[in-house]
């Protein structure tokens, strides 16, 4: 088993009365890739933007590598190596690939300057790490020319370049073609080569079941289900699994670990 990157330990979120996020545990290794799935509502977005420091907790610890994280905000999440690339990519679509990799931390030279040639090479160098090179567009196209799997590239050149070790992906390949889907795929694959950790937030089921090593099923804001591929055998086990938690009338007949073949919990 990997470092342990991160770990929220029961954790949970409260807006007044609701309680979105009630006592979670969920932890990310090193090198692995996580699929986080549940339904419309079940509390995946307030659980990475915990992880993102956007939000805090209204109880519960985040552990860095093993250490409790204190006054936890956005920009000691990014010091801790978390990058979110966020639905909508959060990418300012009028400007060029290369400003929109190295907006906010400009690469700069002499007296403070902006070095644009040494941007460029990192740009090309990056670009190319994640298999993300082509012969229409350059670092200077603008974003806002590209397909959803090309920005979804530059989201994670950015990410690279930020020397993340956990990428959060929410909802990666939401509107994606198949052929861009794959290109996400081949995103993570190298990502993982490299060492580096992903939680891949979806709602396509074959897509996390087809990328992530381990899943944690969210439901109601509580976990209904980790476990490795190996235990849930079959995307399809992973889909039985989770229409029975969305049918609570089933779920109380429903034994998840006749229903995954391997299961060991
Ligand atoms: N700012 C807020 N104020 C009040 N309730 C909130 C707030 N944010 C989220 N919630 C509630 O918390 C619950 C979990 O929401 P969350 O957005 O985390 O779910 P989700 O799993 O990401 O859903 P989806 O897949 O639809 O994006 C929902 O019932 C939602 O209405």
């Amino acid at each position: 088993m990997g470092e342990r990157l991160i770990e929220l330990r029961n954790v949970a979120k409260s807006y007044g009365r609701v309680f979105a996020v009630g006592g979670v545990n969920l932890h990310v290794d090193r090198g692995e890739v996580v699929g986080l799935l549940g339904d419309n509502g079940a509390g995946k977005s307030t659980l990475i933007k915990m992880l993102a420091g956007a939000i805090r907790p209204t109880s519960g610890e985040i552990l860095v590598r093993g250490v409790p994280a204190q006054n936890w905000n956005a920009a000691r999440s990014r010091d801790a190596g978390i990058e979110t690339v966020f639905q909508d990519r959060a990418l300012c679509v009028q400007q060029s690939i290369v400003r929109n990799i190295f907006m906010g931390r400009e690469i700069t030279g002499f007296l403070g300057f902006l070095d644009t040639g040494k941007e460029h090479a990192e740009a090309e160098r990056l670009m190319r790490e994640i298999g993300f090179t082509s012969k229409v567009f350059t670092p200077d196209s603008i974003v806002g020319q590209l397909s959803g799997g090309e920005r979804q590239g530059v989201a994670l050149a950015r990410a690279i370049y930020n020397k993340a070790d956990l990428i959060v992906m929410d909802e990666p390949t939401t509107a994606l073609s198949l052929t861009e889907t794959e290109k996400v795929f081949r995103f993570v694959r190298t990502v993982k080569a490299g060492g580096r950790s992903i939680l891949f937030i979806g709602h396509n089921i074959h897509h996390v079941y087809d990328i992530a090593d381990r899943f944690v099923v969210i439901d109601r804001g509580r976990v209904a289900l980790e476990a490795t591929k190996e235990e849930v055998g079959s995307a399809q086990a992973l889909i039985d699994f989770m229409e029975h938690t969305a049918h609570p009338q089933g779920a109380a007949s429903f034994d998840p670990t006749a229903a995954l073949p391997g299961a060991s919990r």
